[in-house]
């Protein structure tokens, strides 16, 4: 049974996710998305999962970077979790009443709405995870009022639901990944994708399209492009890319050999099975089999088989 390690304490959202994904697994745990992804490079657990990106906010910044800087780790699969967010109270509290809010910011950029609407004039304090924060809201002694959670936490920690579904949108999702020690890549499927990341070499006009150029030349379509910044001063930024593909498919491998020549530094995040399974549309040229024969072209006509 393995053991994963996740952004706890019980109730938040990647608990649901380490659920969906890993039912029987034994679950650990950690106080941040930072401590949990140590916990797998230290070996105190087999693999984590995180939350890596929000269909309202994007990328979440912590796993973004914690994957680009720390030691690799590799994505092994994903999962998509409707988020549906709760508005947490110890019993007896009314609305009126709530005057410090406490949740994890990724949950409070979702509600402002809500808060702005219900709660004119409520301080919002962030936690480390929305469960976290109904724990603290618990405690008789908290200073806080509410706490911003998903439902199931109000269970665990005995309170109550002050107001349900008050995120501002309705159809929010948030993909997990499930990652592992650097190893074994998980077979090609035909619906995968593939993450990776890239420091340019040297900043000057086109970088940025000399990159995308890799994949639009071998028909590999991306899903994510997200700048971070390297930290070496204002406009020095490094890219995360997801496309749409397996590191096992020649246009995927070669737009890869293609970014490692034009980049400082690319790294391989990992080729996994999407969650939606949705097909990889091949465009014409660009299967296996149109690389193969290339090869075997250029291989007859450099040793005079023309
Ligand atoms: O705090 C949690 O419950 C998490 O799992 C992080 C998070 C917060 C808000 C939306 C999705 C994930």
């Amino acid at each position: 049974m393995p053991k994963l390690a996740y952004l706890g304490p019980e109730g938040t959202f990647t608990e649901a996710a380490v659920r969906a994904l890993a039912p029987d697994a034994e679950r650990l745990p950690c106080a941040n998305v930072g401590a949990a992804l140590d916990a797998v490079r230290s070996g105190q657990a087999d693999g984590a999962v995180v939350p890596l990106e929000n269909s309202l906010e994007g990328g979440i910044i912590q796993t973004l970077d914690e994957l680009a800087w720390g030691e690799p780790l590799l994505i092994i699969a994903e999962y998509l979790l409707p988020v549906e967010f709760s508005l947490l109270v110890r019993p007896g509290t009314e609305l009126r009443q709530i005057k410090r809010v406490t949740t994890h910011p990724a949950a409070h950029t979702q509600c402002r709405g809500f808060i702005e609407r219900e709660l004119s004039g409520a301080v919002v304090i962030p936690a480390s995870s929305t469960a976290a924060a109904a724990q603290e809201v618990a405690n008789p002694e908290s200073p806080y009022d509410a706490a911003i959670s998903p439902a199931i936490a109000g269970e665990v920690y005995g309170l109550e639901e002050a107001a349900s579904n008050i995120g501002d949108r309705n159809d929010t999702v948030t993909r997990f990944v499930r990652v592992a020690p650097p190893g074994h890549v998980p077979e090609p499927t035909g619906a995968d994708r593939t993450s990776m990341v890239a420091f340019l070499k040297e900043d000057h006009a086109g970088a940025l399209l000399e990159m995308l150029s890799e994949f639009a030349v071998r028909g590999v379509n991306l899903t994510r492009i997200e700048s971070r910044p390297t930290g070496q001063g204002i406009g020095s930024y490094f890219f995360h890319f997801d496309a749409e593909g397996h590191v096992a498919d020649a246009r995927v491998g070669e737009a890869l050999s293609g970014l490692h020549r034009i980049c400082s530094d690319l790294r391989f995040l990992g080729s996994y099975p999407r969650a939606d399974r949705v097909v990889t549309q091949i465009r014409p040229g660009t299967s296996d089999g149109d690389f193969s024969e290339a090869t075997d072209w250029l291989t007859r006509i450099r040793s005079g088989r023309v």
